[in-house]
C-alpha cells in the first residue's frame, strides 16, 4: 500500500485493448496451426511433391497480397514458360493451382469431376453476403445439386427452344436501334461506340430478364434491375481470381463486415453492398413475377415454375431453389452474353474481309429479304465459326471460375492436395499456338474442313472451352450459344460495321479496351461504325417477315 492507500497492483488492461488483442493472438494461432497441419504434417505423410511453383515470398502469408490481380491469365502463361502446365502456390493458408494446358485440365477436371467441383465460398462471410444463394458461388452440396438440377431442366438444349421467342424479339429491336443509331448525327464517333456498348448490354440482359420474370427493360444503364445485376457480378469478380477469395475464409472476418460501421470501414461498406445489391437481384424481379402470377400472367420461366409448384403442393424450398435459379441466371448473363458481342463486334472492325465472306455465305444461303433464323443455322458454317472463334479469341472469363478439390489428387507424380483452390487458364488453353496456329489473331477458318464444311471435331457445345469445365460448366451455355449465334447472324445479314479512324495504320492495342478482372469485358469499341446494308423499310420489312420464325 501507499501513503495514500492506493493498491500498487498494475491497472487492468481494458476490454478494448484486451479483445482486439486476443482476436490478432488467435488469427496468427489459427494461421500457424494450418501451416503447420498443411505443410509439414502434410509433407510426411505423403512423399510426393506438390507441383512446381514461384518460391513463397513469406513464411507465414505466402503468396497472399503478391499475386497478380490485373488481367493474371498473362502472367501465369507466361509463368508456364518456367514452371510447365500446373503453377502452385499458397496464400495464407489456400493451396492453389493454376492449369495452363486443356490435357491437364481435362485430366483434373473433366475426368475427376466428382472431386474437383466443390467452390472455395461457403465460409462465414459468404453467408453473410447470402453469396450461398447463388448457383455459381454454392459450395458443392446436395442444395447445389438440386438447384443445378432445376437450372439443367430449364436451361438444357432441349429446353433452351422456349427461350427462342424472346431472343428473336430482342434480337430484332436490337437491329431497329441499330439503325437508329446510324442515322443520328454525331459529331463524336466514340460517343456511337458507347452508345452501342449499352445496347448490347440492354440486348444481353433484355434476354434474361425478360426470359426469367417477364420484365421488359429498356435500358440496361438507367434502370435498377440490370445495373444492380452488373453491380453484383463487379462486386464478386475479384473473388474469383487466383487468391481473390483468401480474405473471405480469415476467420471471423464476417463480424467486422457485420460489426464495423460502413462509414469508418471500406470493407464492412462492400461487404454489405453486396448483400442489398444480391438482396435486390433475388427479391425485386420474384416480386413483380409473383404479382404477374396473381393477376393471371405467368409468361415467364419463374412464374411458369412457381404455378407449377403451387399445383403439385410443392415446398418452401422448391421455391427457394426457384428464387436462387431465376436471380443467379440474370447475374450469370449480365457481363458475359454481353463481352462476348462486344468482342465480336471488335473482331469485324479489325478483320474486315472476315465480315465479307461471312456476307457471301448469308445473301447465297438465304437469299433477298430475309432475316436468319435458328432454322438456317447448320447451313451457315461461317457464322458458326466465326462465333466459335469470337469465343475463343477473348473468351469472357480467361481464368474461368475457381473449383476446389475435396480429396488428393495424384497427377503425373505430384500431390495436389484436399481442399485446393484449382483455376483453369482458360487463355492459355485457347492461345496455346501448339493447338492454334497465330493464336492471336481471329482466324474462324481455323473451325472449317478443306471444303468449306464444318470440322465434326468441334460440334459439341463442351469443345467451347470459354464455358469452363466438369461438373461445374456453364449450365446457361445452350442459351448463351442461342443468343450469341442469332446475334452475330442478324448482325452480320443485316448491317457493315467498320472501324473509323484518323490513321488508317494505327495498330489497335485492342487490350487496353478490356477490363482487367476476371469478368473481362470490352468497356468501348474503339471507332466503331455501324451502317445499313439495307434500306430503313427494307430492313423493317424483313424483321417483320421474320419475327414469327424461330
Ligand atoms: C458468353 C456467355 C457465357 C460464358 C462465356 C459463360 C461462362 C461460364 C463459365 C466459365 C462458368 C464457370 C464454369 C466452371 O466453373 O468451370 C460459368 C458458370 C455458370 N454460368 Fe455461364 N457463361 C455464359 C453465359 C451464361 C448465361 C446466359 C447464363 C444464364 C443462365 C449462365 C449461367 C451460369 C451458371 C448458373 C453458372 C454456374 C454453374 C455452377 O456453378 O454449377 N451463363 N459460365
Amino acid at each position: 500500500m501507499t501513503s495514500s492507500g492506493e493498491s500498487m497492483l498494475p491497472a487492468r488492461p481494458s476490454l478494448s485493448i484486451l479483445i482486439p488483442t486476443a482476436f490478432v493472438a488467435s488469427l496468427w494461432c489459427y494461421i500457424a496451426f494450418n501451416l503447420i497441419y498443411r505443410h509439414i504434417l502434410g509433407q510426411r505423410t505423403n512423399r510426393l511433391p506438390y507441383p512446381p511453383g514461384p518460391l513463397s515470398p513469406n513464411l507465414l502469408l505466402g503468396h497472399y497480397g503478391k499475386v497478380p490481380m490485373k488481367k493474371p491469365w498473362f502472367d501465369y502463361m507466361e509463368m508456364g514458360k518456367t514452371y510447365g502446365e500446373l503453377i502452385y502456390f499458397r496464400t495464407l493458408w489456400d493451396n492453389i493451382l493454376v492449369i495452363n494446358s486443356a490435357e491437364a485440365t481435362y485430366e483434373i477436371m473433366e475426368k475427376q469431376a466428382r472431386i474437383t467441383s466443390d467452390r472455395p465460398f461457403g465460409n462465414a462471410l459468404d453467408r453473410f453476403t447470402n453469396w450461398d444463394q447463388n448457383t455459381a458461388l454454392s459450395v458443392y452440396s446436395e442444395a447445389w445439386r438440386r438447384t443445378r438440377r432445376t437450372f439443367h431442366q430449364n436451361f438444357r438444349s432441349e429446353a433452351a427452344v422456349k427461350f427462342h421467342p424472346v431472343q428473336v424479339e430482342k434480337i430484332h429491336k436490337f437491329l431497329k436501334s441499330l439503325i437508329e443509331l446510324s442515322e443520328s448525327p454525331c459529331s463524336d464517333k466514340q460517343t456511337h461506340s458507347d452508345q452501342l456498348v449499352n445496347y448490347i448490354s440492354t440486348l444481353s440482359q433484355g434476354i434474361m430478364i425478360k426470359s426469367v420474370y417477364g420484365i421488359e427493360i429498356q435500358s440496361a444503364t438507367n434502370e435498377a434491375l440490370p445495373k444492380a445485376a452488373r453491380e453484383f457480378a463487379d462486386l464478386v469478380e475479384e473473388s474469383l481470381l487466383p487468391g481473390g477469395s483468401t480474405y473471405r475464409s480469415i476467420p471471423f472476418v464476417h463480424l467486422w463486415a457485420w460489426l464495423a460501421p460502413s462509414m469508418l470501414s471500406k470493407f464492412a461498406r462492400v461487404q454489405r453492398n453486396t448483400k442489398e445489391t444480391w438482396n435486390m437481384v433475388r427479391g425485386e424481379p420474384f416480386k413483380e413475377a409473383m404479382k404477374a402470377l396473381k393477376s393471371g400472367n405467368h409468361s415467364s420461366l419463374v412464374g411458369e415454375l412457381i404455378s407449377q409448384n403451387e399445383v403439385r403442393g410443392g415446398s418452401a424450398e422448391e421455391v427457394d431453389r426457384i428464387k436462387n435459379m431465376g436471380s443467379t441466371a440474370v447475374s450469370a448473363a449480365a457481363d458475359t452474353t454481353a463481352s462476348a458481342t462486344t468482342t465480336f463486334y471488335i473482331a469485324l472492325i479489325l478483320y474486315p474481309e472476315v465480315q465479307s465472306k461471312a456476307q457471301e455465305e448469308l445473301d447465297k444461303v438465304l437469299g433477298p429479304g430475309r432475316i436468319p433464323s435458328f432454322k438456317d443455322r447448320k447451313h451457315l458454317p461461317y457464322v458458326e465459326a466465326i462465333y466459335r472463334e469470337v469465343m475463343r479469341w477473348h473468351p469472357a472469363l480467361p481464368i474461368g471460375f475457381p473449383h476446389k478439390s475435396t480429396e488428393d489428387i495424384i497427377y503425373k507424380g505430384y500431390l495436389i492436395p484436399k481442399g485446393t483452390l484449382i483455376h483453369a487458364n482458360i487463355w492459355a488453353i485457347t492461345h496455346n499456338p501448339d493447338q492454334y496456329t497465330s493464336p492471336e489473331k481471329f482466324i474462324p477458318e481455323r473451325y472449317l474442313n478443306k471444303d468449306g464444311s464444318f470440322n465434326e471435331k468441334y460440334v459439341n457445345i463442351n469443345t467451347i472451352d470459354a464455358y469452363g469445365y466438369g461438373r461445374r460448366v456453364c449450365v446457361g451455355r445452350h442459351v448463351a450459344d442461342d443468343t450469341l449465334w442469332l446475334t452475330m447472324a442478324s448482325i452480320l445479314a443485316t448491317m457493315n460495321v467498320s472501324r473509323v479512324c484518323e490513321d488508317e495504320s494505327e495498330v489497335l492495342d485492342i487490350e487496353k479496351y478490356y477490363t482487367d478482372a476476371a469478368l473481362c469485358h470490352p468497356h468501348t469499341i474503339p471507332g466503331c461504325k455501324v451502317e445499313p446494308r439495307l434500306s430503313k423499310n427494307e430492313l423493317e420489312m424483313m424483321l417483320d417477315q421474320g419475327k414469327d420464325e424461330y
